[in-house]
């Protein structure tokens, strides 16, 4: 309950933040809604009354007209209220929306990418994904809960009046209600869990159909029948998973029905009996039956909003946790960047992710010099990646440090941290809606430096096979006319962007990777160029690459096991050395042979590959 509380507080706030107005048109709406059918009643009763008196007919129409004309106007206000509220849910919605979208770019990197982190924002992103999730309907629960308070309590009121009976029924079935919700929260839990996985379960599948990327493989292994087998036994389970809520549910609805009847029997006998001891006139009888039957009503309706925003509030817990995460990296005061060249060290640095048990990165020292070259190259799953995620600042050591020019990583704000990178990584990439937006991301244009970089990586060559130059669009799903990029063009666009933010630090992690020999090549001879004053660090499987580099480091298992110039470690004869002679194995093999030219692979590109 106290958590329920400090919710109920919570989402009040939010409200308030955004529109404390609305706080003002709620009161007015539930008073309207409460009033509404009670002068429905009333009237109902005042006609039998005014006809039983004899009153002169015009004075009856001048009476009616007025009354009639009193709900008119409050019917009037209802609806107003109803259209103001549904634009101002959504407005509120999207306003929460745009809030956890805003936290979730600037989240440090680790909360997002931890299975925990991205379930989090799941859940979170749930609350306002629809107008029917917590955040699109609240006022709305509101609205219904107090105007079912304000009619319940006005109706024992009337009623009590009558016989004191009625209150031990009334609470009485309010109790045997808060029964079943009680019964139905205890249930919902397991079945909430075992929901949420056959959800997941649902939505996966249903992803992978409309996944492009896999149309190919579900075709070609005629997957269709095997995948609707899979969605008919997932909805089979889910039927399943919900009897004993739906058994409870009839059980409640039984309940309720039976004490209405009760409830209407018991006031049709005790008005008849009150009518007959002329202690009850006609027209109060009206008011009397009809009270209960509105009673009815918002006791049913009370009960139900409780449940609803006793679950409803529980949410809440997802969106506190994901807009309250505790910061990993520094976002206060930082000290200066340098301005001078820039010389990165680690020391003793070790990582494990989150749902390992063994470190990514072990026990690491290394100095990379003030504009030095370093290749980095290793096995598959070696630690490559993660080392630069590391000295980026994206993730951060759990044992040793990172500094740059002797300052370590945690001493700069985080956000002015990363102005010292400019990376290319193997597998994503956003992409906005042409080539020339998405290699100037959003930074001022500098017409000199934006023409050196199409140059340097290659993108102007390819410019010149589209129509629309840079402005080609890029991004199918919000263009039919956009141009598919291969994956090899999508590559010189991603060079072109890191060249183009011009940070000291040049990080290009396979760079190369889907480049034709040739733009390979030409990368290749411009890379000592594009890289001068810079410190950079370049991870490729391709060793020829490393030539270019002035220091090679050779990682095994999270640890580096070799680091040398190219000619030193060939002499060294170990790891490094093998690969090499493998891979110029091949090569030979391949010139024998002459096998020519690898065709650049098409993958599939959209907003985030
Ligand atoms: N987000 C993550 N969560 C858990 N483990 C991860 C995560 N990212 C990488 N790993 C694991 O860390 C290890 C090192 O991965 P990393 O990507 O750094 O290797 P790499 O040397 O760059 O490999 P490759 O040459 O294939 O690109 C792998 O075993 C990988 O499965």
């Amino acid at each position: 309950m106290k958590k329920q509380w400090y919710y109920l507080k919570y989402i009040g706030k939010e409200i308030t933040e955004h529109k404390a107005v609305l706080w003002f048109w709620l009161l007015v709406r539930v008073v309207v809604q409460t009033a509404l059918p009670f002068l429905q009643l009333l009237l109902s009763a005042n006609v039998i009354q005014w006809l039983l008196e004899g009153v002169a007919i015009e004075y009856y129409l001048l009476k009616l007209a007025l009354w009639l004309g009193i709900i008119c106007v409050l019917e009037v206000i209802k609806s107003l209220l109803e259209l103001y509220f549904d634009k101002e849910n959504d407005i509120f919605r999207m306003t929460v929306m745009a809030k956890i979208n805003q936290l979730l770019y600037k989240l440090d990197y680790p909360l997002i990418i931890s299975e925990e982190g991205q379930e989090n924002f799941d859940k979170a992103g749930n609350l306002v994904a629809s107008p029917a999730q917590l955040f699109g309907r609240i006022t709305q629960e509101f609205s219904r809960l107090f105007t079912a308070f304000l009619g319940m309590v006005m109706y024992i009121g009337l009623i009590a009046q009558v016989d004191k009976l009625y209150l031990v029924l009334i609470v009485l079935l309010v109790i045997g209600l808060l029964i079943f919700k009680r019964l139905q929260k205890r249930l919902a839990p397991q079945i909430s869990a075992a929901v949420s996985v056959n959800n997941k379960r649902n939505s996966y599948i249903r992803r992978l159909y409309g996944d492009l990327r896999l149309a190919k493989d579900i075709r070609l292994y005629q997957m269709a029948n095997w995948f609707s087998e899979i969605k008919a036994s997932i909805t089979q389970d889910y039927y399943q998973l919900m009897q004993p809520k739906k058994k409870l549910m009839l059980a409640e609805n039984t309940f309720l029905s039976v004490g209405i009847i009760l409830l209407t029997i018991f006031a049709y006998i005790q008005s008849v009996r009150l009518i007959a001891n002329q202690e009850l006139v006609v027209s109060e009888f009206v008011v009397h039956v009809g009270a209960i039957t509105l009673l009815a009503g918002t006791i049913t309706e009370f009960v139900n909003q409780i449940a609803t925003l006793d679950q409803d509030l529980l949410q809440m817990k997802y969106y506190d946790e994901f807009m309250n995460q505790t910061p990993i990296f520094n976002h206060g005061e930082g000290v200066s960047l340098p301005t001078e060249a820039i010389t990165v060290e680690l020391r003793n640095v070790s990582y494990t992710y989150p749902n390992q048990n063994t470190p990514t990165i072990h026990d690491m020292s290394v100095v990379i010099q003030a504009g030095e070259k370093l290749a980095v190259v290793g096995e598959n799953g070696a630690g490559k990646t993660t080392l630069i995620k590391l000295i980026c600042g994206l993730l951060q050591p759990d044992e040793g440090e990172i500094l740059i020019n002797g300052q370590p990583q945690a001493a700069y704000n985080i956000h002015e941290y990363y102005q010292l990178f400019s990376t290319v990584f193997q597998d994503s990439f956003l992409l906005t809606y042409t080539i020339r937006d998405t290699i100037i991301q959003g930074l001022p244009f500098d017409a000199a430096r934006y023409a050196a970089v199409l140059e340097q990586s290659g993108v102007q060559r390819m410019l010149s096979k589209f129509a629309d130059g840079d402005q080609t669009p890029i991004v199918r799903q919000v263009n039919s006319e956009a141009v598919q990029l291969s994956g090899g063009q999508l590559q010189k666009v991603k060079l072109a962007q890191a060249l183009y933010k011009d940070a000291p630090i040049l990080i290009l992690d396979e760079p190369t990777a889907a480049l034709d020999p040739i733009a390979e090549d030409e990368i290749y001879q411009d890379y000592l160029r594009f890289s001068d004053n810079k410190l950079s660090l370049f991870i490729s499987h391709r060793l020829s690459s490393t030539r270019f580099c002035d220091r090679i480091i050779y990682l095994a298992g999270g640890e580096i096991t070799e680091v040398g110039t190219h000619a030193e470690l060939m002499a060294a004869k170990e790891n490094y050395y093998r690969l090499y002679e493998a891979q110029a194995y091949y090569y030979r093999e391949n010139i024998e042979h002459e096998v020519v030219e690898e065709e650049e692979e098409v993958i599939e590109v959209g907003g985030l590959i």
